[in-house]
């Protein structure tokens, strides 16, 4: 080879060594890190019992929306923490078996880094306003347990009902991917045992402050409605529609308390401080301690009966839902979940019309309590005789409370997961503790990884080829230049 075409060879040798080892480094820089993975664990410290919450996400995306996922659930045994005041010993170990299953779940070297939080709602707020010396011990001695394990302890306390309620939205919203899209957003509707909650956005101006929330959520602005009912969770509604029946029924002895919403047949001897041992029914001296429950499965008389724990009669805004709380006329479409769900889903009436599901739910009150146990043998009659009375809890709740209709009824999706995560208020207060939803949207890459190793190789390959393009150009124009000298 003649000596001076040597530069262009050597030339031509970088810029191909050049372009290999930057296609070499595009993609290993790019190479997405589908092992690092990282965890969040939430404890839902229930009124009626506790779960335990893991959460997982690719390191790399944690604010994007949809990225964190639930990646396992325990149910503690026993009751919720409230549960625990005479005890508070207990309530720590309670949570012992299900902790330990997070160990073993989560790996060893992301311990230290996963966060810990603990959030107890309307149980633990009604011990609080029944005792707070108690409630405090019950909360020290989570705190105690869950600082026991080697990951990082974020906290346990008592949420706000408005937490509760904005959580849940947040939950439901991040999951359906709604929060960077112009769609609209899912309102949320969480049925506890001890409270419940609703939250949306609503169309009217928030005449209270109580009830408006504001979030700057991937560079939107979101100006929410949100209540929470203490003491109108489906346990502690039971309680206040079995209160009124009770201070109506004559003081006769022994008593009899018959009850529209419970099946025909269905008799079970109670005590009367077993209704009113709860800060939300005021105790009544009544001579006989013991009294009998006879079930008449009646619907529309229990709808009647289930309708007096609801005051429609005072409100100081332009409009209520009940017991003298703003509330703007219910918009767009809802995540019913939680209680709503579980009640709603056993009784196969969750895609009803509103005046089919009253139906059903008539002849279901009606039928008689034997039958229903020979038809579930299985579930524990405690929570079986209570069906009747929850759905038309959840119906007056949803019709004579919040004010949906027949016409918007199809609005309500009743639902207990979106995808494989809860819904309910744990991922909401944990990406919201851990930053994970930035106020704004965080810049976008110009192109998805595909694309961009795919662009990277092409062009890489054309401009290899360009120079060789050049390469044999200038030596057929040199040789030409030889020949014509020749
Ligand atoms: N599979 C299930 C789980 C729960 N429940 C009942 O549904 C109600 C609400 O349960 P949950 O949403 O877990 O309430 P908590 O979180 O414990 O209560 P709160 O939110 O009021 O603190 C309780 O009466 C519970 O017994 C049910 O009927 N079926
Ligand atoms: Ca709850």
């Amino acid at each position: 080879m003649e000596r001076r075409y040597m530069p262009v060879v050597i030339f031509l040798a970088a810029i191909t060594v050049g372009i290999i080892i930057m296609v070499v480094i595009s993609v290993v820089q790019n190479k997405p890190l589908y092992q690092k993975y990282k965890y969040g664990i939430v404890l839902d410290a229930g009124s009626s019992h506790t779960s335990v919450f893991i959460y997982e996400w690719p390191a790399e995306k944690e604010n994007n929306t949809g990225m964190v996922q639930q990646k396992h659930t325990c149910n503690v045994k026993g009751k919720g923490i409230s549960s625990y005041s005479a005890n508070p010993q207990g309530a720590g170990a309670s949570l012992q078996e299900c902790m330990n299953e997070a160990k073993q779940k989560i790996p060893a070297h992301r311990h230290p880094e996963t966060p810990v939080y603990l959030g107890a709602t309307a149980g633990m707020r009604l011990l609080r306003m029944e005792n707070e010396e108690a409630s405090k011990k019950v909360l020290d001695s989570v705190a105690l347990s869950l600082k026991s394990y080697p990951f990082s302890y974020q906290g346990a306390r008592i949420i706000s009902g408005q937490e509760e309620g904005a959580f849940g939205w947040i939950t439901v919203n991040y999951l359906s991917e709604n929060l960077r899209k112009p769609t609209g957003t899912l309102g949320a509707l969480d049925l506890g045992g001890a409270s419940t909650q609703i939250t949306f956005v609503p169309q009217q101006k928030i005449e209270s402050s109580d009830n408006s929330i504001d979030f700057r959520l991937y560079g939107n602005n979101y100006h929410l409605y949100t209540h929470s009912f203490l003491c109108y969770g489906k346990d502690q509604a039971l309680k206040l529609s079995m209160g009124k029946k009770l201070e109506s029924t004559l003081k006769t002895d022994p008593i009899e308390l018959r009850d529209p919403c419970f099946h025909p047949g269905y008799k079970v001897p109670r005590t009367v401080p077993d209704v009113f041992n709860t800060p939300c029914t005021k105790e009544l001296k009544l001579a006989n301690e013991n009294f009998l429950h006879v079930g008449l499965g009646n619907w529309s008389q229990c709808q009647q009966s289930i309708r007096k724990v609801f005051n429609t009669s005072i409100c100081s805004y332009s409009k209520c839902s009940f017991n003298g709380v703003f509330q703007p006329s219910v918009y767009g479409d809802f995540g019913a979940f939680s209680a709503f769900f579980f009640v709603m889903d056993f009784l196969n009436l969750t895609s009803d019309s509103l005046a089919t599901t009253k139906e059903k739910l008539a002849a279901y009150c009606s039928t008689p309590w034997e039958k229903i146990v020979g038809n579930h043998p299985k579930i524990d009659q405690k929570y079986l005789s209570e069906y009747c009375f929850s759905a038309t809890y959840i119906l007056t709740l949803l019709e004579d409370g919040y004010k949906f209709t027949s016409n918007n009824w199809k609005d309500i999706r009743f639902i207990k997961k979106i995808g494989d995560s809860d819904a309910g208020w744990t991922l909401g207060y944990m990406l919201n503790l851990t930053n994970m939803i930035p106020a704004e949207a965080p810049d976008m890459p110009l192109m998805p990884y595909g694309g961009y190793v795919t662009f990277m190789f092409f062009f890489a390959l054309l401009i290899l080829v360009l120079l060789l393009l050049v390469y044999l150009y200038f030596r057929r124009s040199t040789r030409t230049a030889q020949k014509d000298i020749i």
